[in-house]
Formats: C-alpha cells, sequence, structure tokens
C-alpha cells in the first residue's frame, strides 16, 4: 500500500441548516483499497461521500486528492477532476433513458472528447466485462435493476477511475443481484486498481471492502475487517 493515501478527508464539518451532518470526521482511502462506510440512517456516510468527492464543499476542514486542495480548485478543475478520475454508481437513476446502454456507457468518454467509434469500442469492452453485453442496444427502462446497475458500474469503470464512489449502489437489488453486482465491481477494480468508498446499511455488502469504516454522529470509527 502506498504511504500517501489518495484521498484524505482531515477534521471536516459539513452542517444543512441547523443540522449537523459531519462533526469532524477525518478518514484516508489509498490507492486499490476498497473501504465500506456503514452506519446508521443520517449518520453522515453520504454527506461525506459527497465531500470526499468534491461535490459539496466542507464548513470546515478539509479533502486532499493527492496533494491537492479540492476546496483550493476552481470549479471547473474539480468538475474535470470527477469527470476524469473519479467515478460514480448510484441506488437509482443514474443512466440516461433516451439512450441506449451502450450510449450510455460511451457518454463519459464522449464527453471527454473521444472519438464515438473509439468511445462505443470501449464501451462494448466493459458491457462484456460486466456480463451485460446483451442489453447493449436496449434503454435503460428495456432491462432489469441489476442488468441496469451493471450498466452503471460498466459506465463509472469505463474512463478508468482512479477512486470510485458507490453509494448503496445494490440497495435496490434482491441479493442475487446484488452479490453479482458487487462481485463484478470488485474483480474490475481489482484489475483497474481504482479505489472504492462504498457506502451500505448492510455487512454482507461491506464484507466486500478491505476496511470497514463506521461514521456515527458525523464522525468516523474504524476497524479493520479480516480479510
Ligand atoms: N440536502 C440536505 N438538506 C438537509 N439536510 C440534509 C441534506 N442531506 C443530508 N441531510 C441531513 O444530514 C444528516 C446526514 O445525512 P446523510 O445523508 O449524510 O446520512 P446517511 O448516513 O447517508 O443516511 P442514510 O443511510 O439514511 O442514507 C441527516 O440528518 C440528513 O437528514
Amino acid at each position: 500500500m502506498a504511504d500517501q493515501p489518495l484521498l484524505a478527508a482531515d477534521d471536516v464539518h459539513l452542517s444543512f441548516g441547523e443540522t449537523r451532518a459531519l462533526q469532524g470526521a477525518s478518514l484516508q482511502v489509498y490507492a486499490g483499497e476498497i473501504v465500506a462506510l456503514m452506519g446508521p440512517s443520517g449518520s453522515g456516510k453520504s454527506s461525506l461521500l459527497h465531500c470526499l468527492a468534491g461535490i459539496l464543499a466542507p464548513d470546515a476542514g478539509s479533502v486532499r486528492y493527492g496533494d491537492r486542495d479540492l476546496a483550493q480548485m476552481t470549479d471547473s478543475c474539480r468538475s474535470a477532476l470527477r469527470r476524469g478520475e473519479f467515478g460514480f454508481v448510484f441506488q437509482f437513476g443514474q443512466l440516461v433513458p433516451e439512450l441506449t446502454c451502450a450510449e450510455n456507457v460511451a457518454l463519459p468518454l464522449r464527453l471527454a472528447g473521444t472519438r464515438r467509434r473509439e468511445a462505443h469500442r470501449k464501451a462494448a469492452v466493459w458491457l462484456e466485462r460486466l456480463e451485460v453485453a446483451d442489453v447493449a442496444g436496449k434503454r435503460p427502462g428495456q432491462v432489469s435493476g441489476g442488468q441496469g446497475q451493471r450498466v452503471a458500474v460498466a459506465r463509472a469503470l469505463v474512463t478508468r477511475p482512479k477512486v470510485i464512489f458507490a453509494d448503496e449502489p445494490t440497495g435496490a437489488l434482491d441479493s442475487l443481484n446484488g452479490e453479482l453486482v458487487l462481485k463484478l465491481l470488485v474483480s474490475a477494480v481489482r484489475e483497474t486498481g481504482a479505489a472504492v468508498v462504498l457506502v451500505t446499511h448492510e455487512v454482507r455488502v461491506a464484507a466486500y471492502g478491505d476496511r470497514e469504516v463506521v461514521v456515527r454522529d458525523g464522525r468516523i470509527r474504524e476497524r479493520e475487517l479480516a480479510r
């Protein structure tokens, strides 16, 4: 494991009006590791994920990606970072309904300026990798929830990001489909070397992580999982 964390939150505070979502959360994520964020509903897991990904700016404390403080970057630099180095998988509604599954997976590459043909070639590789090549020409509304999540994982990985942020990625799936999505996600990131920040309620899902971190009252409690 590298000495320097890839991503580090240091004493992060975040409030929504009167609600104190994060109250001094500190977390380090190293290259290639899968960190599972667990904890009760409302404890601050998603807020921490959003701060780590540069989607929300902390009221106090800092988030660093490598040697860069996200708060010191311009909005366009942060957007470029999110497009180029980060990938996202959420629980619902992340695929563009008007596009086919192949077009959805190719989209991040097209937005980054990759030519159509090359973007679709890479999309096909990732759809195959996630075992959903057969739905390439279908729209998200025409595929099952599990297939849709595997397409979403393919889309998150197609740019070969350094960090994947996954917020309850299997929360809407039955346990069998959830397991399949997780197994494919984990084997794909082991291959690409991406780190994963995985928010989940479920112990079974957290067990896919290298490390489990418990968020409680906007702070971190951490314990190592047996490998
Ligand atoms: N956009 C928002 N506006 C107002 N309050 C918010 C907002 N987002 C989160 N909160 C509040 O901040 C606190 C932390 O929320 P957060 O979503 O980070 O928790 P969580 O641990 O991810 O919860 P869950 O497991 O239920 O998704 C909660 O009290 C929540 O109600």
